[in-house]
């Protein structure tokens, strides 16, 4: 341990992390007293619907922007190239899809949780299934934004770990439990803006240390850190263009197009047009996230290539040397160390409450409200803001259990989202696009979907080979001459034995598990749809299908494309509009703490609602 690193932590640098903590602490506080002060679900789990879309759109990015991506990715570009850098290609079609495909659903069916969905489309057994896999999911993910950020920092600075882990966890329960996710909006918002100027303060000191912009670059392209199109259409590669632009979708779309934690930031918002220019607005803000988090992989390569610091370090993890490299670019300068700590709680605290709330959100409008409709908002509020606490503690005990976890904190969450995210985002694709499906296909579908998912990822961990062909290129080559060089390069592309049948399917990318689960589940969820009888079309919920072949030849003359669209259109329908007269209605009377009855009848359509005639089928 380099113990000079330990003390550049003046009093300075624990203000301003103190600063960032009470920031987010007054915001949770002035939700919790002003407004409606959260005394209904609708303001406490969905900020009574009346967001703007710049908060919204801070939000959705800080929700999967953790410390996870600021210590990941730059320890991935140092070690492999600016090949990851080729994910920004997915977020072209991974906001453009969810925008226009899923945000209208969602919106014009007014829901409260992306799961009431599965119940309007299948059954309440869906519902619940695809509740619990969410929840999965997100407890295990929100254990390593926990432990990532104190697990660095005591790697580095031998900053207490369990105390920070604990204050971070204690800080973000509060917040959330009592502003809500008005104050979960909120408090994103600064902790993305803190996350950008941390990371910004790291690489102006970094590119000046390491002798200005030029030097920085010609270092990095030397040392072929700078990544071409890597065309190889094999999936079992690692990072190439195919399994970061085409996977990166599947993954982008599970996060952002089906993920209770960003659909319920689209239904916060006061309009559907707010939703969508919300998740527009991501686009830039995640091209910056994801430059600013490769341009300091780069800077740290510039300035360390060719000196090897793992005797420094306890851990010999690339993610520990990131923490190391910024403590040692900001060190000597006060308040620096301090924001750039300040910048890693805040990707953490932002992820962590974003999926607390969400959390919360699902447990009771999906778990509970349907058992206890009898329930008083009073009642309701308590239980919400118990579960927020609830969930924290729980998040504390999977920060333990990231302990045990071996691989770069980047590969942890990129899988966890592919091996269970994937499958959720083939249940939902399933029920809007194939009106054929039906309820038993859809529970036989992500059942399929995810034990696939969990064979092939722990085959992977068990044979250790999930994309692990790329040789790490070795920092030497900066020394050698261009011909030796190039003969390393050459060595290290040299495939190894090409692993045959199991071993092939264990070494797919893990980038490439998003796609292949949520294929999974839509091929199983059609094959069992039709053995056990296809779904009719006047049984579909209107507003649940999304017509894909109409939007696809749009270009088609009306009456053909009627015949394409065997269900009700996406339009307002008579029953979305009589349901959201409804909702008005009830709102009203929940104000007067009357029973929840009301509200949750009139969120679910019972079957004598007036279905809408629908086109005549082929
Ligand atoms: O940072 C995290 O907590 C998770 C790692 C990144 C998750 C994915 S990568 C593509 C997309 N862009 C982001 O900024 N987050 C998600
Ligand atoms: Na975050």
């Amino acid at each position: 341990m380099d113990l000079s690193v330990q003390k550049h932590f003046t009093v300075v640098d624990y203000v301003v992390f103190a600063i960032l903590l009470a920031v987010s602490m007054g915001i949770g506080l002035y939700y919790a007293l002003s407004g409606g002060r959260q005394r209904t679900t609708q303001e406490f789990l969905m900020a009574d619907r009346s967001m703007g879309c710049l908060p919204v759109s801070l939000s959705l990015i800080a929700s999967f922007q953790s410390a996870v991506a600021i210590i990941g990715v730059p320890a991935e570009i140092y070690t492999y190239g600016t090949q990851y850098w080729f994910i920004g290609f997915a977020y072209i079609l991974g906001l453009i899809i969810p925008a226009h495909v899923f945000i209208p659903v969602f919106y014009r069916l007014r829901l409260s949780s992306a799961y009431e969905y599965l119940e309007l489309r299948f059954n309440k057994v869906v519902r619940i299934c695809g509740t619990l896999t969410f929840i999965c999911q997100m407890v295990i993910y929100m254990g390593v934004c926990v432990y990532v950020p104190a697990f660095a920092l005591n790697a580095v600075t031998g900053l207490e770990l369990w105390g920070t882990v604990l204050a971070t966890g204690l800080v973000c329960t509060l917040y959330t439990a009592l502003g809500g996710l008005k104050a979960v909006i909120w408090t994103d918002v600064v902790q993305t803006i803190v996350m950008f100027a941390g990371q910004l303060a790291v690489i102006v000191v970094g590119v000046q240390k390491a002798g200005g912009v030029s030097d920085v670059w010609t270092k990095v392209w030397e040392g072929n850190r700078i990544s071409s199109f890597d065309i190889n259409p094999d999936p079992t590669e690692r990072h190439t263009f195919w399994t970061l632009g085409v996977g990166g979708v599947f993954l982008m779309l599970s996060l952002y197009g089906v993920n209770q934690t960003q659909v319920q930031r689209y239904l916060s918002a006061r309009t559907e047009k707010e939703a969508v220019r919300s998740c527009y607005m991501v686009f830039p803000s995640l091209q910056l996230a994801l430059a600013l988090s490769c341009v300091m992989g780069l800077v740290m390569f510039a300035c360390y290539c060719g000196v090897d610091h793992s005797d420094k370090l306890s851990t010999s993890s690339r993610d520990a040397m990131v923490i190391y490299f910024v403590m040692d670019m900001l060190h000597g300068l006060p308040g620096l160390p301090g924001l750039f700590v300040a910048c890693l709680f805040s990707a953490a605290l932002s992820t962590i409450s974003s999926a607390f709330n969400s959390l919360a959100t699902v447990t009771m409008e999906d778990l509970i409200k349907p058992h206890f409709p009898a329930m008083t908002q009073r009642k309701a509020i308590l239980l919400s803001k118990g579960l927020a606490l609830f969930y924290g503690l729980l998040c504390l005990a999977m920060a333990y259990l990231t302990h045990l976890m071996g691989d770069s904190v980047l590969l942890v969450a990129l899988k966890i989202f592919g091996m269970i995210g994937g499958p959720i985002l083939g249940l939902f694709s399933l029920g809007m696009f194939f009106p054929s499906a039906n309820s038993i296909g859809a529970v036989a579908g992500l059942g399929a979907g995810v034990s696939m998912a969990f064979w092939v990822g722990i085959g992977a961990i068990l044979t250790r080979t999930s994309g692990s062909k790329t040789q790490t290129l070795d920092c030497k080559v900066t020394q050698s001459n261009d011909t030796a060089a190039a003969f390393q390069i050459a060595l290290s592309n040299i495939t190894l034995s090409r692993p045959s049948g199991l071993k092939r399917l264990y070494s797919l990318s893990y980038m490439w598990y998003s796609a292949f689960n949520c294929i999974v589940v839509i091929v199983v969820g059609l094959l069992i749809s039709f053995l056990t009888g296809p779904m009719k079309k006047e049984d579909v919920t209107p507003g649940t299908i999304y017509p894909l072949l109409q939007k696809i030849f749009w270009f088609l003359p009306e009456h053909l494309k009627k015949k394409l669209s065997c269900v009700t259109p996406l339009e307002q329908t008579p029953a979305v509009q009589q349901r959201q007269l409804l909702c008005q209605k009830s709102n009203r009377s929940a104000q007067q703490d009357r029973p929840i009855q009301e509200e949750t009848e009139t969120f679910l359509p019972d079957a004598h609602m007036t279905h809408v005639e629908h086109e005549t089928c082929v």
